[in-house]
């Protein structure tokens, strides 16, 4: 039997279209984001056009702020100050990776909590583990809307992530033990990765690394959801699973393109929303 796809680009506009309501309860006020974009990475620049794509169908503001790869990261912080003052921008997000001579932590501690939408400053990281208003990290809260989606509740099962970024594997861990899963982390210095993907219910991968989960290292039935962004010989955009094989053994799966990725930037949008909601209160 073959797993069910887990469709995220589907998930992901169902839920455009809620908050496409709730934008418009929100009357003579529109919620604004402002990106901004250092140097010229390819990849870069076309997550941004993305992004502002979906904000503009869904009528939110967004204002890209470019600046070059040699910017001074006081020249940075003055760009983020003013935005912090901004009445205009309910959210700010700046795309990473930052160039080298930037510190990234500088850059994310600058960003006022409440407009830091994609959930990266130490308050809303913090608040992630301790409770209050928080921002949640985008991707990681996808997920955890894709689940439920499914009707997968994580109380009780043994969610298992490979990767310890604070960007997914991180938050991923705490989004799903506050719902009641035991969460295991493996990452690059795990022992046998093997042993403890076949012990997961959930299993989430975000590593980078092409093929890394095989059927081998899943069990039956598990809900496999795969985080990476790899290129294939061909240059195709592929994931950290094989999906082929594992949709023989898995019960549910998300396919790269299609999976995560939509809903991280429906997650921005929604945060974004929020962020104007709470500003109108
Ligand atoms: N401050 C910050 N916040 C981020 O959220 C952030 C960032 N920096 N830097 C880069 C990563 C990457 N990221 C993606 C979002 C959506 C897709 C996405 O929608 N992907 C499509 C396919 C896109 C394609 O075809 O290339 C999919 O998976 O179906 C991918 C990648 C957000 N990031």
């Amino acid at each position: 039997m073959s797993a069910e796809m887990i469709d995220g680009k589907k998930i992901a506009q169902e839920m455009r279209e809620q908050l496409k309501d709730r934008i418009a309860q929100l009357q003579d006020l529109t919620p604004g984001l402002a990106v901004i974009l250092t140097g010229d990475n390819q990849a870069s620049k076309t997550y941004v056009s993305m992004k502002q794509k979906a904000c503009e169908a869904l009528g939110i503001y967004s204002k890209l702020i470019e600046l070059p790869d040699t910017v001074t990261q006081s020249e940075l912080l003055k760009v983020i100050h003013e935005l912090n003052d901004d009445a205009k921008i309910h959210g700010i997000l700046v795309q990473l990776p930052l160039p080298d001579h930037i510190s990234e932590t500088s850059v994310i501690e600058a960003i006022h909590p409440s407009k830091d939408v994609d959930g990266f400053h130490p308050i809303n990281v913090g608040r992630l583990q301790t409770g209050g208003e928080a921002f949640y990290p985008c991707t990681p809260n996808g997920i955890m809307k894709m689940l439920e989606y499914q009707n997968v509740d994580p109380a009780g099962k043994h969610a298992v992530i490979v990767g310890r970024s604070n960007i997914v594997g991180k938050p991923m861990g705490q989004l799903l033990l506050k719902r009641g899963a035991t969460v295991t982390y493996c990452h690059s210095k795990t022992a046998d990765l093997a042993i403890h993907t076949k012990q997961a219910d959930i299993l989430v991968s975000a590593v980078g690394v092409k093929d890394l989960i095989t059927a081998d290292h899943i069990k039956k039935g598990a809900v496999v959801i795969d985080v990476g962004m790899n290129r294939n010989d061909e240059g195709k955009l592929c994931g950290d699973v094989d999906y082929e094989e594992c949709s023989m053994k898995a019960s549910a799966i998300t396919p790269v393109p299609g999976g995560v990725g939509p809903m991280t930037i429906t997650m921005l949008l929604f945060n974004t929303v929020e962020s104007a909601e709470r500003f109108s209160r």
